[in-house]
């Protein structure tokens, strides 16, 4: 396996009833058909503020107005290593919208477990799941 380190911008959008936004891979990416929160990879030379911003509008219209960093998570996968930078989205313009043609759903906090993620995210679930009320 390559030790190259993917890096990736990773947004938990929580819309004003406290829902959350996932959406799903596709079949032919890395990790297809398994949920996932939006984001992608970091460009060289890019911010990962502004890789989250980029990814979420590309791919959900969602446009990022507050954000928070909530952890970072290296996993290593059989076939690649990713790093995975999770913010937090507490404010942001538009309504979301499958821009890539993928599902996408707003979900609330505590069904997040009843959908299958990459094994990288169980640190993410784990988190939101203890912060809820
Ligand atoms: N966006 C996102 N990626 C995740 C999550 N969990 C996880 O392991 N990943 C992995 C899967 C991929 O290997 C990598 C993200 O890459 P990506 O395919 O979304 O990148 P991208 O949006 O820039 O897409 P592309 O243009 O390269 O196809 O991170 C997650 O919750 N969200
Ligand atoms: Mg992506």
């Amino acid at each position: 396996m390559s030790t190259k380190v993917v890096h990736v911008a990773v947004g938990v959008v929580e819309n004003p009833a406290g829902e959350i936004l996932i959406s799903r891979r596709a079949a032919h990416q890395h990790q297809g058909n398994l949920w996932e929160f939006p984001g992608g990879k970091v460009e060289a030379g890019e911010s990962v503020q502004h890789a989250l911003a980029r990814e979420l509008l590309e791919e959900m219209n969602i446009e990022v107005t507050e954000c928070a960093p909530l952890t970072v998570i290296e996993h290593a996968y059989p076939d690649k290593r990713v790093r995975l930078d999770v913010w937090q989205v507490t404010a942001f313009n538009g309504q979301a919208k499958g821009l890539e043609g993928q599902e996408w759903l707003w979900v609330a906090r505590r069904e997040l477990d009843a959908y299958p993620f990459p094994a990288g995210n169980v640190p993410i679930l784990e988190r939101l799941l203890a912060q809820q009320p």
